[in-house]
């Protein structure tokens, strides 16, 4: 059975003033996550995510639909038996949502003594979690004397307290440079393997679910318009909304501006060639163009991994005899895709 499942979630809002129109944020929405995945919910801002990631944590009841966590039913039930449900998530955000009048330690602690655990219960979890985030020697610090990405430690840590199953992060790296980002994702990653706990990560970045996701749902007018593993989306994204996302990190057939300036700089025919995970390899086709005695240099594009397994789009500049061309790429054979750019 899934750790978290959807079925047909809707969620309207009601007008804010009167004369006001009802906003629909969720339209049937189904979602199976199972534990222990790392799952990525994309979107645009106003795409509906943060208000997903809101019922899953019985922040807002669902206008209609099914939602259960760990087999228990979200929706429809008493504020008390979600409390179960509630220590079962934890949450990370983008703004951190720390204390800044409590120290590191403090933070962290803070879940555990809600939860009335006694002193040396906490004192015992709170260093097991700095020690586990890198901060022990951050303990007595302030958030305000940290970093942006040693501040979403200290949120991974408290999230962590009371040994949750699932880690929510909504936008998590998104406050973060590049290199910092790198780091929470490897945080993020370690809660994931080592622990044993199934993340949602919440994100407009696509970046962010290439390089921690396992699947993905993407969102668009408050549905999901295609889900699947990683490598599926983007190696081979069927919607018009997955396509801008993927072309984010993915250099796909160059557009029309870009092929103008790449003929600028290039001579020869110019093809894409699409390679997938199984088929012909970059290396196939060289060896075809050299012995069919074409010239060839790699103008646009790149390969990719995503889960150990690759895929990507090369544009090569061609030059030579157009049938020694189409004969070396009809000879590489299966599992790539030509397209010819005019
Ligand atoms: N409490 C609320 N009351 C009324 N409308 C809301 C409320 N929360 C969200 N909405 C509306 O629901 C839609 C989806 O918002 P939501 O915040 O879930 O999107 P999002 O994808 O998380 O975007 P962002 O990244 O900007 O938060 C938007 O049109 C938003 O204005």
């Amino acid at each position: 059975m899934p750790l978290i499942t959807l079925r047909n979630v809707s969620k309207t809002y009601p007008p804010a003033r009167r004369g006001e129109e009802p906003v629909t944020a969720l339209r049937d929405i189904n979602l199976e996550i199972e534990a222990g995945e790392i799952y990525g919910i994309i979107g645009y801002s106003g795409a509906g995510k943060s208000t997903l990631v809101r019922l899953i944590n019985a922040l807002e009841t669902a206008t209609s639909g099914d939602i259960t966590v760990d087999g228990r039913q979200v929706t429809g039930v008493p504020e008390r038996q979600l409390r179960q449900l509630r220590l079962d998530i934890g949450m990370i955000f983008q703004q951190f949502n720390l204390f800044n009048s409590k120290t590191v330690r403090n933070n962290v602690a803070y879940p555990l003594r809600v939860a009335g655990r006694s002193r040396a219960e906490i004192a015992a979890r709170t260093a097991e979690l700095l020690d586990f985030v890198g901060l022990t020697d951050k303990a007595d610090n302030f958030p305000e004397q940290l970093s942006g990405g040693q501040k979403q430690r200290v949120g991974i840590a408290r999230a962590l307290a009371a040994s949750p199953k699932i880690l929510l992060a909504d936008e998590a790296t998104s406050a973060l440079d590049p290199e910092t980002t790198h780091e929470v994702l490897e945080l993020l990653r370690r809660v994931n393997r080592e622990l044993g706990i199934t993340i949602v990560v919440i994100t407009h970045e696509m970046d962010v679910i290439k390089n921690l996701a396992t699947k993905v749902a993407v969102m668009d007018g408050g549905r999901i318009v295609e889900q699947g593993e990683v490598f599926e989306v983007f190696s081979n994204p069927r919607e018009e909304s997955s396509r801008k996302f993927v072309s984010t990190v993915v250099r796909g057939v160059p557009s029309a501006a870009d092929l103008a300036t790449l003929r600028n700089r290039h001579e020869g025919r110019m093809v894409t060639l699409s390679f997938r995970d199984g088929g012909a390899s970059q290396s196939d086709v060289f060896v075809e163009l050299a012995a069919a005695g074409v010239e060839f240099e790699l103008v646009y594009g790149g390969i990719n991994d995503i889960s150990g397994r690759a895929f990507g789009h090369l544009t090569l500049a061609l030059k030579g005899a157009d049938q020694a061309i189409d004969g070396a790429l009809a000879a590489v054979g299966h599992g790539i895709k030509v397209t010819e750019l005019n």
